[in-house]
């Protein structure tokens, strides 16, 4: 019987549940975490800035916490993330006078990290998500302007994903991205992993992170999109899933609770939103949310520092919401 009462449990047949967690959260949250979830993420401890803070001075601790975690509970895990313009360390593209390194060293510098990260965890993490929104959301714009871009040309994001790929064959190498759905965007990312696949550029997979809403993006656009990536013979991953109860621009912070209607909405999003995720079970091998409960969500300084947000299934005091009742309707 409790079976039933298990998210990933219910959802076997259709993808894996994921979640992000830190070494906070798999203590905070364990018994959600373990009860609900077969596949985790590690929030910020495997990005550049967390692992080599600076040149060859590896710092794995955090992760290998939330690894060994997974290790322990028989999760699967998701490794996030090589390649990105946040969260990475500004001594990657320096030399020690301060100037801008050449692309062979940016390259070089590259390949170390990748090489060190897939090879410590090559036997627990099966997915990575090599390059993390790399396509602008600037129209007329292709390739987000980054470091990695001035440097070294767009050619960033092939060399990435063959480093990753000579580093562990076996690992199932991702392109994941926000505001996936939004259609401009969408047709460059399609553009993108379209010209990776004609050059032959290992990548197996896009990632959706489903940083959504109660009102946007629309479920057409979200069909949409999956079919476009679908399309391009790719595996789907939902990497963050999380629906802010505040539209993007709204900048309210009046709020202690949320509202009756703001949990009924988001009930109803969240049953909408996994009826479409099954319809396309056969293209989404997994759908992980950006954290856990209520009481701890990145949304809670983003994009208005210090405003609290109740984006997930689960409240602050770890109970099940009405849209955790919804999602396990069997149907
Ligand atoms: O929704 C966005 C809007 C603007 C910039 C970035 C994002 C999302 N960016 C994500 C969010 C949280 C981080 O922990 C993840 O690593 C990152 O992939």
């Amino acid at each position: 019987k409790d079976n039933q009462m298990q998210l990933y449990k219910v959802m076997k047949d259709y993808f894996k549940i994921g979640a992000a967690v830190n070494p906070m959260t798999i203590k905070s949250q364990e018994s959600l975490i373990k009860k609900h979830f077969n596949s985790l993420t590690a929030e910020n401890e495997m990005k550049f800035s967390h692992i080599q803070p600076s040149e060859t001075n590896f710092t794995f601790d955090s992760a290998d916490q939330v690894v060994t975690f997974a290790e322990q509970n028989k999760k699967v895990v998701r490794g996030h993330t090589l390649v990105w313009h946040n969260q990475t360390p500004d001594w990657v593209f320096h030399d020690k006078d301060g100037g801008l390194i050449d692309r062979d060293t940016l390259f070089n510098r590259m390949k170390n990290h990748i090489d060190t990260v897939i090879n410590r965890y090559k036997d627990n993490i099966y997915a990575w998500d090599v390059v993390n929104e790399a396509v602008s959301d600037k129209d007329g714009e292709f390739i987000r302007p980054s470091k990695w871009l001035d440097i070294a040309g767009e050619k960033f994001i092939e060399k990435a994903f063959q480093f990753a790929h000579e580093a562990d064959p076996k690992a199932k190498l991702f392109y994941n991205d926000y505001n996936e759905s939004v259609p401009s965007k969408r047709e460059k990312i399609v553009r993108l992993v379209k010209s990776l696949k004609e050059k032959d550029v290992p990548i197996h997979g896009i990632g959706l992170q489903a940083h959504w809403n109660l009102h946007s993006p629309s479920l057409e656009h979200i069909k949409r999109a999956i079919e476009s990536y679908a399309s391009l013979d790719v595996q789907l991953h939902i990497t963050e899933l999380d629906l802010s109860v505040f539209d993007h621009h709204d900048s309210r912070t009046d709020l202690k609770q949320p509202t009756e209607q703001m949990m009924q909405l988001q009930a109803e999003r969240y049953y909408q939103i996994f009826q479409l995720f099954k319809e396309y079970k056969d293209y989404i091998d997994s759908v992980t949310f950006w954290g856990v409960a209520d009481d701890y969500t990145w949304l809670d300084n983003f994009p208005v520092r210090g405003r609290k947000n109740w984006p997930f299934l689960f409240d602050t005091n770890h109970q099940p919401k009405q849209a955790f009742w919804r999602v396990m309707e069997k149907n």
